[in-house]
This record gives C-alpha cells, sequence and structure tokens, in this order.
C-alpha cells in the first residue's frame, strides 16, 4: 500500500514525511484543493473489510461516513490516519491530521490546558505561547473557565469539548472524527454537533466524521458516503441549505434515503 503526501503515485510505501507538506499542499491546490485521495483500497481481516475503496475529499469539505455495524467505517478512517495500513490500494492524505474518538483520551495527571497542547509539534507545549494557544482553543469551545481544571473534574461533555479543542489547536487540514458524539447523553449530544457544525464552518478543515446516526450525518455533512459489503455504496451531497435541523423541508427525504440504504425501510 502507497501512503503518502504527495500526490498519487504507485511508488513503494511511504508514511507521511513532514519534508512532503509543502509539496502536498501546492499539489492540492494545483489539484483543485484535492486533501484526500484514496484509490482502491483493501483490507482484510478474519474477512474482507474494505474490498475496493476510492474516495476524494476536497480541502473544507465534510464527509459523513455511515454504514453497517462492522461496515469497516472505523477501519477507513484509522488507515486515513495512519493508525493502521491497508492490504493494497494508495491513500493520499495532508501531513497534518488529527482524530477525535468516541472518548476523550485526556492524560489525567495534566491540567486541561496542557492537555490542549500537550504533544504539540515544534516544541510549542509549555510556556506562554502554548498556554496562550490553549486558552483560545478552549474559548472556542467555551471553555475559557476551565484552563486550570483536572481532567477528573469535567463532565463527559466538557471532556470532549476539551479533545475537540486539542484537535484545532494543531489546525489541520484533515480532522478525522470517530464517533466522537456517541458516548454522550442526547442533549449534549446536540449542542456538540452544533459546536461542531460552527468550528467546522470556521475553521474549514476537511473532515471524515465516522457516525451511526442518520440526522448527524443530514445535518453537518456537505457529502454522505455509505460503506455497504467492503464497498461504497452511496456518495451523495447533501444540498439543504444551513444551518439545518431536522425539521427541515427536504431532511426527511434525505433521511429515508439514507435510512433505505442502510437496509432500514420505515412505514
Ligand atoms: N485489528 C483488528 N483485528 C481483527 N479484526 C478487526 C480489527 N479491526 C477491525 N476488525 C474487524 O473488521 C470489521 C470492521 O470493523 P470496523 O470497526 O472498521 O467497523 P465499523 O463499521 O466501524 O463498525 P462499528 O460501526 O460497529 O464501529 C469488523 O468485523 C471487525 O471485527
Amino acid at each position: 500500500m502507497t501512503v503518502t503526501s504527495d500526490p498519487p503515485s504507485t511508488s513503494a510505501a511511504a508514511p507521511a514525511a513532514d519534508s512532503a507538506a509543502a509539496t502536498s499542499a501546492a499539489s492540492a491546490a494545483a489539484e483543485g484543493q484535492l486533501t484526500v485521495r484514496v484509490r482502491d483500497v483493501r483490507k482484510t481481516f478474519a474477512r474482507p473489510v474494505l474490498d475496493g475503496i476510492s474516495l476524494d475529499i476536497h480541502a473544507g469539505e465534510f464527509v459523513a461516513l455511515l454504514g453497517a455495524s462492522g461496515s469497516g467505517k472505523t477501519t477507513l478512517l484509522r488507515i486515513l490516519a495512519g493508525l493502521e495500513a491497508a492490504d493494497s490500494g494508495s491513500v493520499w492524505v495532508p501531513p497534518t491530521r488529527t482524530v477525535v474518538f468516541q472518548e476523550p483520551r485526556l492524560v489525567p495527571s495534566q491540567r486541561v490546558w496542557r492537555n490542549v497542547v500537550v504533544g504539540r509539534s515544534g516544541g510549542r507545549s509549555g510556556g506562554r505561547s502554548g498556554r496562550a494557544a490553549a486558552r483560545a482553543a478552549l474559548a472556542e469551545v467555551g471553555l475559557e473557565d476551565w484552563e486550570n481544571a483536572w481532567p477528573a473534574t469535567l463532565s463527559g461533555g466538557q471532556a470532549q469539548r476539551v479533545a475537540l479543542a486539542r484537535a484545532l489547536v494543531r489546525e489541520p487540514q484533515l480532522l478525522l472524527l470517530d464517533e466522537p458524539f456517541a458516548a454522550l447523553d442526547a442533549l449534549t449530544r446536540i449542542r456538540m454537533r452544533q459546536l461542531i457544525g460552527d468550528l467546522c464552518a470556521r475553521h474549514r478543515p476537511a473532515v471524515l466524521l465516522v457516525t451511526h446516526d442518520v440526522d448527524e450525518a443530514i445535518v453537518l455533512a456537505d457529502r454522505v458516503v455509505v460503506l455497504t459489503d467492503g464497498q461504497i455504496s452511496l456518495d451523495r451531497r447533501i444540498d439543504l441549505p444551513r444551518p439545518r435541523s431536522v425539521g427541515d423541508p427536504g431532511f426527511a427525504e434525505f433521511h429515508r434515503l439514507l435510512l433505505a440504504e442502510l437496509g432500514v425501510h420505515e412505514h
């Protein structure tokens, strides 16, 4: 498999290298702001999970990935994150990409602000610049008063907002969201959905959101992609005006279409 920050090629496997970043950005611009390019990716565990996936994501585009449980959504996301290798095919991703998981994965022994900048490249995680960056990111997620708190004192929703601030402070070209709201209660989930929508509209990263939630996909995404039996069975642009909510005209039609694609037929 090829994972590269250079434009798509058939060269031997090479992890995304920082040195290729400039090439990557320039090439993306030259190719109409292509941020992710996946070609014929295959992955088999006990059975074939991804069976020839090809997918483009452009700069600033928000793509939601739906599919039945076990259809390979997380596997595809992990391949884009560089956490998993495909068996074959090629993957072109930008060097700056971050993942927000279902659980916040905060370091319990570090205060909230340090969690936001921990491990940030360039040695800027400590000191005033790191703190200022953390403060700005925490303000964006509505946690400006929590910079000195310990992770254990946060609610689940607050902890997930810190995880979001940690992702944003890196200014990723590609934001990978792996069911980031799944562990939250229904109300917090709706608030987080709005927050992610606002933040993505402001920062405009390319986004791949893995979700089970059809409403979430329609509210947030520019495009919804459905995985079925290892392949992309539907790739549909959601052309509803924003901001969106479930009661909007046109919403129900997309809802029915996507549920039917997932094998659920409403009566
Ligand atoms: N590291 C692994 N080792 C073995 N099998 C794996 C591994 N990772 C994933 N699988 C298998 O690959 C299939 C797809 O898993 P994946 O987590 O990508 O699906 P998913 O669509 O994200 O599922 P869910 O919606 O339930 O999270 C599953 O059958 C899973 O058991």
